[in-house]
């Protein structure tokens, strides 16, 4: 669990300690033998500044979690503090002045199929009451912000998923809000329209300061996207911190299986067979990280003890900037310097040996 929670319950410390607290919070929705709980003892604090992933499977409680943030559900029990305000407790008056604060975008859009871009991205000022030379200015330079100058009369239905999204976020960033909730935001969206459009939230991050949670259950998002990570499952946050950490260090099944979906470096045990079968070395996998081992200093490791080291398998991606990812090698040499070298490359870095295969050879 992060080191991040909260620990305290009063609001006064609600601003220092984050932009988002949840303490102790459960949602159930019905009664009685029908009820569902949908969020269980839910306890996180998003700082701010911070781009913040929510993780999980269909029906993990994500949603829920985003709906009471912004205040379109209401809390069983527990408190939800938006910079420093308790959401749990407002009014419906309260919460309206709140949601200026708080912008959302959507997997399915929710574009005014009606209205062209500009007359969807002023929407929210007209409702906020901005008069017409305010609003005409807003959009002009959120238009500029999001790349779709040439398409400011353009209606929805001409544009293509990448910029719907870009419509979206330009919307959702109209009345200058703190928080920026994205519910599955990229997951309409074809691989290359997802990086588009991720590498613009990264933008409204760092160019405009905005906190970003950002729900989905995509890790490849998480990867590119995230400064720390929640993962639920069944209500709960089984597991929280920061996203090198998760990959590096994964404690639990759920986060281990979300972690899998995004590395494809680790050969599985039909192709290690196969793997054995081709290669007569000694077959290992090793970890790449930016603290342990570079690759660069696993080679030089394997040739300072005349071991050759052949690369059958692997990859190495980036997370946040750093490196991370596993070779496997097919290893020939005298069997005492295999043996020596690996014992060097553990002092540094964690090795798997590959030893009980079937090899058929
Ligand atoms: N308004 C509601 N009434 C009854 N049950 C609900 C309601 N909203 C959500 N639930 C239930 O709460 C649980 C969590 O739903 P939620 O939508 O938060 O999950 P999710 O992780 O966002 O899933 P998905 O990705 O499919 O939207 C589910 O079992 C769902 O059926």
């Amino acid at each position: 669990m992060s080191t991040t929670s909260a620990t305290s319950t009063t609001p006064s410390s609600a601003a220092s300690s984050g932009i988002i607290r949840l303490d102790g919070v459960h949602k159930t929705f019905g009664r009685g033998a029908g009820a569902v709980t949908a969020v269980e003892d839910l306890t996180l604090t998003v700082q701010p500044g911070e781009i913040f992933g929510v993780i999980g499977y269909s029906g993990a409680g994500k949603s829920t979690l985003v709906r009471l943030v912004n205040g379109l559900e209401t809390v069983t029990s527990g408190t939800v503090e938006v910079d420093g305000r308790t959401v749990s407790a407002m009014s419906e008056r309260q919460l309206r002045a709140l949601r200026p604060d708080i912008g959302m975008i959507f997997q399915q859009f929710n574009l005014f199929t009606a209205k062209s871009v500009s007359e969807n991205i002023a929407y929210p000022l007209r409702v906020a009451g901005w008069d017409k030379t305010r609003r005409e200015e807003r959009v002009t330079e959120l238009l500029r912000f999001v790349g779709l100058e040439d398409k400011a009369r353009a209606r929805p239905a001409e544009l293509s998923g990448g910029q719907k999204q870009r419509v979206g976020i330009a919307r959702a960033l109209a009345s200058r809000p703190k928080i920026l909730l994205a519910d599955e935001c990229t997951s309409a969206l074809d691989p290359e329209t997802t990086r588009d459009v991720l590498g613009l939230l990264r933008r409204v991050n760092a160019e405009l300061g905005v906190t970003i949670v950002v729900i989905t259950h995509e890790m490849d998002v998480v990867k590119y996207l995230c400064d720390r990570v929640a993962v639920m499952e069944g209500g709960r946050v089984v597991e929280l911190g920061p996203v090198y950490d998760m990959f590096a260090h994964p404690r639990e099944e759920a986060t281990r299986r979300f972690v899998g979906t995004s590395l494809r470096d680790r050969p599985s045990p039909e192709v290690l067979a196969r793997l054995a079968a081709t290669h007569p070395g000694t077959l290992v996998t090793v970890a790449i990280q930016e603290d342990t081992g570079s690759s660069a200093r696993i080679m030089r490791t394997f040739a300072e003890h005349h071991v050759d080291g052949a690369i059958v398998y692997g990859g190495i991606t980036e997370i946040r900037e750093r490196p991370f990812g596993s070779l496997t090698l097919s290893l020939s040499g005298e069997e005492h310097a295999v043996r020596r070298s690996l014992a060097a490359l553990r002092t540094f870095t964690s090795v798997q040996e590959h030893t009980d295969l079937e090899v058929g050879r």
